[in-house]
């Protein structure tokens, strides 16, 4: 009898998509690639992505046309991440499809799931926005930005200025049974994708909510409810380090969730970047025995899944 299959949840960060629609499109043939390596290492894979740039990009695309046309009222941010969902989905599915087909691999069909995410309408978060999105900007831009458009923008970790919107918790992920159908009967699914459109419940209705939930504790979710072995947070760094940007940096390899918890309260992983993955990836090593967080380099994700790089973190 086979062994069984390791089950990996996947979540795409900013290096794995790009930032505009030609560098997305040449992204995400290098992370087809990396995943697809995944499914021929004998892995069942899920993927999971974010949606910082395109959420932002697709906002203020439609902002300009109803500042342009009066009869066009201003577009929700719950519709531009389901939008950001369908065109990342849709460049994603395509370049995963054309790379299953390189190698002759044709018994795997590849879906993107539109995925609600049901958030608490009483989140502290909406009384605190903290998550980037859009492009980077000068001091006077990001001035220009709050003058014009009211947005609340932030430095962002000494890389310019960028707007930022709340950032709930995902409470339920609500298309979880039609995910873990597709993914029970051997599809490759791409599912959460800019952390899952916010929702709210008001009794048999869902209302889309002006929030951009991260995707890294979207993932985490999705892990969760789909009983992962693995959660692999994919990023522009090889490692977590404690001492991050100075002289005498610690790249981690291995962590269990009490050393995680520790350097996390000194303040080594810095919020809105390291930190959630920090975070969401003690939570799923917390959730049952057994379960792995790694987080890795996109290109590593091979040799991170054997062991051989990235920072695991375990309980
Ligand atoms: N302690 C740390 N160890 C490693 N990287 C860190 C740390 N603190 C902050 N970072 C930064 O976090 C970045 C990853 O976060 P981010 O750019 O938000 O990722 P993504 O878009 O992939 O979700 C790294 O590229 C690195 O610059
Ligand atoms: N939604 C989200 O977390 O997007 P990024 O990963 O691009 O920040």
């Amino acid at each position: 009898m086979d062994a069984k299959k390791q089950r990996i949840v996947i979540a795409l960060g900013g290096n794995a998509l790009g930032n505009t629609l030609p560098e997305q499109m040449e992204a995400v043939k290098i992370t087809a690639k990396a995943i697809v390596d995944l499914i021929e290492e004998g892995c069942e894979v899920i993927v999971a992505h974010g949606n910082g740039p395109q959420v932002g990009m697709i906002n203020n695309a439609m902002a300009a046309l109803s500042r342009e046309d009066s009869s066009q009222p201003n577009t929700p941010l719950s519709v531009c991440v389901a939008m950001s969902q369908a065109y990342i989905g849709y460049d994603l599915q395509n370049a995963l499809r054309e790379e299953l087909y390189n190698r002759e691999i044709h018994h795997i069909p590849v879906a993107t799931m539109i995925t609600q995410v049901r958030v608490d309408a009483d989140d502290p978060a909406f009384d605190n926005p903290t998550k980037p999105i859009g492009h980077f900007m000068t001091a006077e831009q990001a001035k220009t930005a709050e003058e014009q458009y009211g947005y609340i923008m932030r430095e962002d970790a000494g890389r310019g200025y960028r707007r930022v919107v709340a950032s709930p918790k995902p409470a339920e992920i609500v298309e979880i049974g039609a995910i873990r159908s597709l993914v029970d009967s051997g599809q490759l699914v791409i599912a959460c994708g800019g952390g899952g459109i916010p929702v709210t419940r008001q009794g048999n209705h869902l209302k889309g909510t002006g929030a951009v939930i991260d995707k890294d504790f979207a993932s985490e979710l999705l892990a969760e409810e789909l009983n992962a072995d693995f959660l692999i947070i994919l990023t522009a760094v090889e490692k977590a380090a404690v001492n991050f940007g100075k002289p005498d940096v610690k790249w981690l390899d291995d962590l269990d969730t009490r050393e995680a918890r520790r350097y996390m309260d000194e303040g080594h992983f810095a919020p809105g970047s390291m930190l959630p993955k920090v975070q969401a990836a003690v939570k799923f090593a917390e959730s049952k025995p057994g379960r792995t967080a790694l987080i890795t380099l996109l290109e590593k994700a091979k040799e991170g899944v054997r062991g051989q790089t990235g920072t695991r973190i375990h309980q």
